[in-house]
């Protein structure tokens, strides 16, 4: 389908408070991200990215407003868009008595993959993220680095058009973390629409395309390197948060 592969439309998320005052976790939130595009969702601790980020993956109501991933909104269809999205975050795990390769296989059955393609999948992917050696080790015993590419391979069991990366190099060396930046250009070249959440400003530079900037619920920026240059006069992504954050805190609560 043509198009924007991720169209978020004015998404919001109020979290009742013990105050009585409500927490506009995510407050009207709009952006898109194409086919073979990789979109930076950045924002200090707290901004709203992961409840975007639930609201998008049909784990959580939004408040108001909807997304449509390829085409299928998650309001009206929370049940088709786990189908459409692959997600990676640290704090998903992987299973401890299972090889890498068992889990590869089950999570390929949960999606209904047919067995011939599960089987050509894992062979890809264990070649494309080097997981050759630990293959049939069971998880339980992996590093964190390798946890994680098995991690990046189940994202992909299903060939969703769609991923979504919270913090993907949350905890991983330089080489753990070359092998997300390195599976990041494959999704790309897949013609994936990528988003990824993450606290590296440097890392985010240098790998995405677009970026969103949240800051207390509120995308108060959004738009490529040059644009957002142009928009605060800020040379890096750094200066843009400095800025951001020494900005008075006009949001943060509902209206
Ligand atoms: N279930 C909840 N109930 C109440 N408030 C919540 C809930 N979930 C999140 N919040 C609040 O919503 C705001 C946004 O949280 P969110 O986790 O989306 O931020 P984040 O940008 O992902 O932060 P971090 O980078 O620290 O992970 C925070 O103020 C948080 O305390």
């Amino acid at each position: 389908m043509s198009g924007p592969l991720i169209r978020v439309s004015h998404l919001s998320k109020a979290f009742p408070a013990s105050d009585g005052v409500p927490v506009a976790a995510v407050n009207d939130v709009s952006f898109e991200v194409a086919r073979s595009e990789v979109f930076g969702l950045l924002g200090p601790n707290g901004a709203g990215k992961t409840t975007t980020l639930r609201m998008m993956l049909g784990l959580m109501q939004p408040s108001a407003g909807d997304s449509t991933i390829d085409g299928v909104s998650v309001a009206a269809h929370p049940d088709q868009i786990k189908r459409r999205v692959g997600f990676v975050s640290t704090s998903v795990g992987v299973y401890q008595w299972l090889s890498p390769r068992e889990m590869l296989s089950f999570v390929g059955d949960l999606y209904d993959v047919p067995p011939d393609t599960v089987e050509q999948r894992i062979r890809k992917l264990t070649e494309l993220l080097d997981m050759k050696s630990y293959i049939h080790r069971r998880c339980g015993v992996l590093s964190t680095g390798q946890k994680q590419r098995v991690n990046l391979a189940r994202a992909l069991m299903h060939d969703p058009p769609v991923m979504l990366l919270d913090e993907p190099t949350r905890g991983l060396d330089i080489v753990g973390s070359q092998v997300v930046f390195d599976f990041i250009q494959h999704l790309r070249g897949e013609g994936k629409a990528v988003i990824i959440c993450t606290h590296r400003l440097d890392e985010a530079e240098r790998f995405a395309d677009r970026f969103g900037l949240l800051h207390n619920g509120a995308l108060l920026h959004c738009g490529t390197l040059a644009e957002l240059q142009q928009e605060t006069g800020a040379a890096t992504l750094t200066d843009m948060f400095l800025q951001l954050l020494n900005e008075p805190a006009s949001e943060g609560t509902a209206s």
